[in-house]
């Protein structure tokens, strides 16, 4: 059953982070032919102080890759074709591609990232008290009574039992291991948190308490998040604004309220369709096709193939991410396809 996010009054209208045009292209070389995956193409969005940005999209839309390009934590094959990431932090902006050094001296103090399986990256022969230290000491710029205190006070707010730094992570739950690397993440109170799938692989009781806990933590800190997930239900549960992926493009963006209540985009009210409702035992309708290949991805709008709305100019004009209603669309039938 959905949950969606109470709608709070949201005052902050400054820009944290600001992406232009962003490309970010896997390159590939099969056998001396080389091939660019196209993961990221011209996304450009904007998210304000003290918002919880969701990104939607089924695999392989390339989700992953964008905010991995927005963390700066990329790696080759992956390479920034163009376009800009620019942070706003403490009133300064930092372009994530221009200041390498800045960017590494605001990781942890101003941003984090959480990994998709990030609750495995704390050492198993090592005590969970350890992370803490390597993380998070260096930039707290703490003496090590006030950091340890400063770490156990933390730990209380979010709920948890500070004996849990003498633990070795195999003798905690996944739920558990994922509540400190959100513990981990957050302890520098950074201005930006990046999080990629933060509940997946978690039973839905666990997924419930730690999306509790992230959205308990962005509030008292009044940072921002952007995170990523397919599950529909995840967004409609903490995000202020969704935006939805599809092959490697933003196609829908807005307000999550206004976004399940009249989806704009085919793909997005096909989304919205699959979802399962309690008490209806109708088989949802799967789309038709597969996800395209973004190494050679059709033509014009991206999703026209699998499109029950398509017409020519769909196949022959790509639609440019405009205004409409209360968010942007990019859809040349936008508001036409229903929620069935
Ligand atoms: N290291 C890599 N090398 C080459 N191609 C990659 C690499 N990582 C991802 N890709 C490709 O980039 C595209 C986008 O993948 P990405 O992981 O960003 O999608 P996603 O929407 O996050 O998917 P998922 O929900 O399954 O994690 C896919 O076609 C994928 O195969």
């Amino acid at each position: 059953m959905l949950h969606l996010a109470e709608s709070q009054p949201r005052t902050d209208t400054e820009t944290v982070l600001s992406v232009e045009n962003l490309k970010a292209y896997y390159q590939m070389n099969y056998f001396g032919v080389s091939r660019e995956v196209r993961a990221v193409d011209d996304v450009t969005l904007a998210i304000r102080r003290n918002e919880i940005y969701g990104i939607a999209g089924e695999s392989s839309s390339g989700k992953s890759t964008l905010i991995k390009t927005i963390a700066g934590a990329i790696q080759p094959p992956l390479r920034v074709v163009s376009g800009s990431v620019t942070f706003n932090f403490a009133g300064k902006p930092l372009d994530v591609y221009g200041a390498p050094e800045a960017m590494k001296d605001a990781r942890w103090r101003h941003l984090s990232y959480i990994m998709q399986g990030s609750m495995n990256v704390l050492n198993p022969v090592r005590r969970v008290k350890h992370a803490f230290h390597d993380f998070a000491f260096a930039h707290m710029g703490l003496a090590n009574t006030a950091f340890w205190g400063r770490v156990r006070e933390h730990l209380k707010r979010l709920g948890l039992d500070p004996r849990v730094l003498d633990s070795y992570p195999h003798q905690l739950s996944g739920g558990m291991r994922q509540r400190l690397t959100i513990a981990l993440a957050t302890v520098c109170e950074p201005e930006f948190i990046i999080a990629d799938e933060p509940t997946t692989a978690l039973d839905v009781l666990v997924q419930q308490d730690v999306l509790a806990l992230i959205k308990d933590v962005q509030q008292r800190m009044g940072s921002s998040i952007i995170f990523v997930t397919h599950d529909m239900t995840v967004h409609a549960a903490i995000a202020d604004r969704i935006g939805i992926v599809y092959a490697g493009r933003l196609v829908e963006e807005g307000p999550t309220e206004d976004v399940f209540a009249k989806p704009q985009h085919p793909y997005t009210v096909h989304l919205i369709s699959s979802l399962p409702r309690l008490g209806d035992v109708t088989r949802r309708k799967a789309l038709p096709g597969k996800p395209p290949n973004l190494s050679d991805p059709p033509a014009a709008c991206r999703f026209h193939p699998r499109c029950p709305l398509a017409v020519d100019r769909c196949r022959t004009e790509n639609p440019p991410l405009v205004p409409r209603a209360s968010g942007r669309v990019a859809c040349w039938r936008a508001g036409e396809a229903e929620v069935s």
